[in-house]
């Protein structure tokens, strides 16, 4: 059967402050590969078959940053990224007690972001269109479409 989508899974989180009134985003800096090693991104990953999109976005994170989130929705639809991957995008919060995100894995610097902030760094090409996209939500305040 033809593979409906010929583009690999990625999953990751757009981690705010406050599900309910969001005002920050927290942004990470890849290391790896060299040719995005600098850039910045949402922290996650692949989606490692059977788990769902949800599930690899919350490993990732945990991975990544050392911090257990709980997902809200989705961040709009899915995002291609280049022509090889497409992006599950959620909206996560740190789980309470959580200690501040800090980079463990495949990053080396994090930043929280506000809605005035959020091109003060160098994001990774594909995710442009995605910023602009959470720009208008944390000025809006709201995680909702
Ligand atoms: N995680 C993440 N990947 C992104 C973003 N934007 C973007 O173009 N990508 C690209 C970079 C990678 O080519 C691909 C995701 O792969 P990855 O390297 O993060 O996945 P992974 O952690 O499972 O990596 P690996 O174990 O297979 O090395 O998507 C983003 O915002 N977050």
């Amino acid at each position: 059967m033809p593979n409906p989508s010929p583009r690999v899974a990625v999953a990751a989180v757009a981690l705010v402050d406050d599900l309910e009134r969001p005002s920050r985003l927290l942004a990470a800096r890849r290391t790896e590969p060299p040719p995005l090693a600098g850039g910045w991104e949402f922290p996650g990953g692949k989606v490692e078959p059977p788990e769902s999109a949800e599930d690899a976005a919350v490993r990732e994170v945990l991975e990544e940053l050392g911090v257990r989130v709980r997902l809200g929705g989705r961040v709009g639809r899915t995002w291609p990224l280049g022509n090889a991957y497409e992006m599950h995008l959620f909206w996560g919060v740190a789980l309470e007690g959580e200690p501040e995100p800090q980079p463990v894995e495949d990053h080396d610097a994090v930043r929280w972001l506000g809605a005035a902030e959020l091109f003060e760094v160098a994001w990774l090409p594909a995710d442009l269109p995605i910023v602009r996209y959470v720009e208008t939500r944390l000025r809006a305040r709201t995680c909702q479409e």
